[in-house]
């Protein structure tokens, strides 16, 4: 899932500096103690590991794909440790680092990955432990391998279950910080967010792509007459009603206030331009419904597309907003396109 990574780069990326700060400090330390006991292979394996932590410090803040980074960084780093463990020189000790094998896996490579990752290394370390350790009584044997497993196994389902809620937490925030408290349409971010996406495809594809600026008309009116509550509900109706008549692919937005977007991939102007006309006949023909009186809203809408009004999300929404301010002036309840003032398309290139 690359897009949702990225969204945990931040997150991940100080997590990983962090143990890459340890694994440079450990690493020059134990090579150090290792020495002194003539344990030159582990040496030089810690003081290569050091070395290539200094190395992935100076490029973290730049490297664009941190999974790939953190992947090739792991691998090599619990190798180490399996080795550290079956070392004859090596105390009972070096089996704490296995127990933060869960927690490292989990923050840096998310649930699926820090899960087998886990699963994989922490076996492996019991393994290598128990053929290292083992003693004369089995039932010691029995007892040390079901202690540290056990050990194992609770760390790795307390990282397990937080790294769960901690991404449930950040979809319900995302969701929340994307979504309009009244109407739940999608937002002002979320269309910037998938504009971008959507422009992506559009300039490798080369398929159109379409922005329509929709203003309810005289919606003062409303709150000043009926009041607040039934301006909301108002509101709502609006969002409900042209909701119903929008493909899958189309995004429907609140901007704010009683101003709303609908960004329409793969539609041209013309296209769009209809899509608009229908929304407006649309809410025209079901007016809401008022202590049993029927309250008829119209709209106002401009219509501006990908390539020919701009590429930015910003000169869209300026040309459509132009043209709604435009369909006002003309009397509302109408949709104006480039075409109907007249303006001509700039010379392709
Ligand atoms: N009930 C309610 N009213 C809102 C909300 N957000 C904005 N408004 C009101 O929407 C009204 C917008 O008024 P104007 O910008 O003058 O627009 P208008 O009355 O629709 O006039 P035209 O756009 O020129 O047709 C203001 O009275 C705002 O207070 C909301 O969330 N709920």
């Amino acid at each position: 899932m690359p897009g949702y990574f990225a969204k945990n780069e931040q997150h991940r990326r100080l997590v990983l500096k962090a143990l890459l700060w340890i694994t440079l400090s450990g690493g020059l330390f134990f090579s150090v103690v290792n020495l002194l006991h003539d344990n030159w292979l582990l040496a030089a394996l810690e003081i290569a590991y050091a070395a290539v932590s200094l190395y992935l410090l100076t490029i973290i803040e730049r490297t664009r794909d941190l999974q790939l980074l953190t992947a090739v960084y792991l691998l090599p780093f619990f190798s180490i440790m399996m080795v550290a463990l079956g070392q004859t020189h090596t105390t009972f000790a070096v089996f704490a680092w296995i127990q933060s094998i869960p927690i490292i896996c989990y923050m840096l490579l998310g649930l699926r990955l820090g899960m087998y990752g886990s699963i994989l290394f922490v076996g492996i370390g019991l393994f290598v432990f128990s053929r290292r350790f083992s003693s004369e009584s089995l039932l010691q044997n029995v007892e040390i391998i079901a202690n540290l497993g056990l050990a194992s196994l609770a760390v790795m389902i307390f990282a397990h279950i937080y790294e769960r809620s901690r991404i449930l937490n950040e979809r319900r925030l995302t969701e929340q910080a994307t979504t309009d408290a009244l109407t739940g349409l999608p937002n002002r971010l979320k269309l910037t967010e998938v504009f971008e996406r959507e422009r992506a495809h559009a300039l490798r594809s080369g398929t159109p792509l379409a922005l329509v600026f929709l203003d309810i008309d005289h919606f003062k009116q409303i709150n000043d007459r009926f009041g607040h509550e039934v301006g909301d509900r108002a509101l709502t109706h609006f969002a409900t009603v042209l909701a119903q008549r929008l493909r899958f692919n189309d995004l429907f937005c609140r901007l704010g206030g009683e101003e709303f977007a609908v960004l329409l991939p793969g539609s041209t102007a013309g296209q769009a331009r209809d899509i608009a006309d229908s929304l407006r006949a649309r809410l025209a023909a079901e007016p809401l419904r008022v202590d049993g009186d029927a309250l008829s809203m119209t709209l106002s809408a401009g219509v501006s597309s990908f390539r020919v009004d701009g590429q930015s999300l910003d000169e869209l929404m300026l040309a459509a907003d132009r043209r709604t301010y435009a369909a006002k002036r003309a009397g509302r309840n109408r949709v104006i396109s480039r075409e109907d003032l007249g303006e001509t398309s700039p010379a392709p290139g």
